[in-house]
């Protein structure tokens, strides 16, 4: 398939064919040099890229589904069709390219840490995703923390049912915050073999509550330094300065846990059974310790507000459509365990609450789009679009078109089910966790890490959202900026 196409490309091109160039693309003007500068409200125009998610929506109500921006020679395309999108991801070749991160790029030029796999590319990027997929990537893989997580979320439970002495219902005004901390001790384990008694207000000491700070802040600080005018490029400007300091702290806690498992792991039995971390130390995958660090400290901070912000989406979406959650209530107590040991088993008997998941990602789309570079040259509608244009397929957009979903507004979670397969739903439309060799290496982890924590809230309680109107900001990703004020009702089982 994807050498089909190639060929067709290459065919188009050789045989004449005349087709239009980038610059013919529909989108605001554009100037020499400046290319759409001039277009920003900065500059006196009318468009805004801060928030990016309204700037996405912005250029494909005004432009169309296919728009060229450029701004001092660096091309840019947006994508808002799920055909082309395809042809976007089936042309993204063996290593595929994603725009880096740059903040964090300069930090670990200027520290001399290599970059993780977010930042990485080429053989760099190969080398460092062979040696995670087997360890991260897949089902059987995540499943080592189930006995962990499981743990931490029991823990988490009877905390809540402490708020309650009477079984009367409670409310929690920032259940969001308390979230996170659970997060961070599922999270700590994976990339530290340790816990860090996060749960427990009581138990969290100052180093903890740095680091929680600090993982709160990165990313906080990374989106102000996007869209600040990028002297920090240079000068180690006040704002670059904070944000140093942020990274330093989450590095150098990773490298004192990191280095103590290494210490440990090279007295290891080689037969015992490996934790994740210790996998890593111990396969010869030519990866040096310095590059173990790396990965996890990227790991740390690419999972927490990811996961945070899915999962306080889903809980709003959850606790404000009642019949929806009965039903997963429903299906949940089909599980009908003794202990409430989630075992793997059970997550493959969870059909509604995992289409829950996704469709409450179809409407929250938190990256607005995901980017390639490509390696050759690609034809759109006709369009050459030149090899190294910056390409970003819109899901924030096509993810909430009534073009490719019924009554895009409604919680639907039924439309994502085996048995409404007569309305198939385009793959292309919404990828939360991304596409192909290069897709969220975290997803399987992310995924089970929710998958729990929402089965054993809601065997517990039932949800009534009590809070505000949701409010978006964005913070790299598209962000809730409101409270997840949540009643809980204990379900008296
Ligand atoms: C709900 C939670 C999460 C969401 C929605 C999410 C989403 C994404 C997306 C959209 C990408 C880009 C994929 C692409 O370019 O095709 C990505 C990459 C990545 N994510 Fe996640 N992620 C989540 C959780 C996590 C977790 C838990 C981890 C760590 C264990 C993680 C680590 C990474 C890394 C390292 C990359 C870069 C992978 C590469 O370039 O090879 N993410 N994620």
């Amino acid at each position: 398939m994807k050498k089909n196409f190639a060929f067709t490309v290459k065919r188009s091109l050789s045989s004449n064919q005349t087709l239009k160039r980038f610059e013919d693309l529909p989108g605001p003007r554009s100037y020499p040099i400046i290319g759409n500068l001039p277009e920003l409200k900065a500059f006196g125009g009318d468009l805004e890229f801060n928030p990016f998610d309204k700037f996405c929506l912005d250029l494909h109500e005004k432009y169309g589904d296919l728009v060229r921006w450029s701004i001092l020679g660096n091309n840019n395309l947006f994508v808002f069709r799920p055909d082309h999108a395809k042809i976007v991801f089936q042309n993204e070749g063996p290593s595929p390219s994603r725009p880096s991160v740059i903040p964090w790029d300069i930090y670990s030029k200027r520290k001399n840490y290599p970059p993780g796999l977010v930042n990485s590319q080429g053989e760099t990027w190969k080398k460092q995703r062979r040696a995670s997929n087997p360890i991260l990537a897949k089902p059987q893989a995540v499943s080592m923390y189930l006995d962990t997580h499981n743990t931490i979320i029991d823990e988490f439970i009877i905390s809540l049912k402490k708020k309650s002495l009477f079984d009367e219902s409670f409310i929690i005004a920032k259940f969001e915050t308390e979230l996170k901390y659970v997060l961070l001790e599922m999270m700590s384990i994976v990339a530290f073999d340790q816990r860090l008694q996060c749960i427990n207000p009581d138990r969290r000491s100052p180093e903890i509550l740095k680091l929680f700070k600090s993982i709160k802040e990165y990313g906080d600080l990374t989106s102000q330094l996007f869209y600040n005018i990028p002297i920090w490029k240079y000068f180690r400007t006040k704002l670059w300065k904070e944000f140093e300091n942020t990274s330093d702290y989450v590095y150098d806690f990773t490298r004192k846990y990191v280095t103590e498992s290494y210490n440990y792991v090279k007295n290891l039995n080689e037969k015992a059974k490996h934790t994740m971390l210790q996998q890593f130390l111990l396969n010869n995958n030519n990866l040096s310790v310095d590059d173990i660090i790396s990965i996890m400290s990227e790991f740390l901070l690419a999972a927490f507000d990811t996961t945070a912000t899915t999962l306080h989406f889903w809980l709003h979406r959850i606790s404000t459509n009642s019949d929806i959650q009965e039903e997963i209530f429903d299906e949940i107590m089909k599980l009908d365990k003794k202990d409430w040991f989630i075992d793997q088993e059970d997550l493959g008997k969870i059909p509604l609450l995992k289409a829950s998941l996704k469709e409450s990602q179809r409407l929250h789309s938190i990256a607005p789009t995901n980017g390639r570079v490509l390696p050759n040259d690609i034809i759109l509608d006709n369009y050459l679009i030149p090899k190294n244009t910056t390409i970003n397929v819109g899901f924030f957009v096509m993810g909430k078109s009534e073009k490719y979903f019924k009554n895009p507004e409604k919680f639907d979670p039924k439309r994502w089910l085996k048995e409404n397969e007569s309305e198939p739903i385009n793959p292309y439309t919404t990828m939360p966790f991304g596409f192909g060799s290069r897709m969220c290496i975290g997803r399987r982890l992310a995924e089970q890490k929710m998958y729990l924590i929402m089965i054993k809230i809601l065997r517990n309680f039932k949800l009534e959202y009590v809070g505000e109107d949701a409010k978006l900001g964005f913070r790299l990703i598209v962000v809730p900026d409101y409270d997840l004020k949540l009643k809980f009702i204990p379900r008296k089982i």
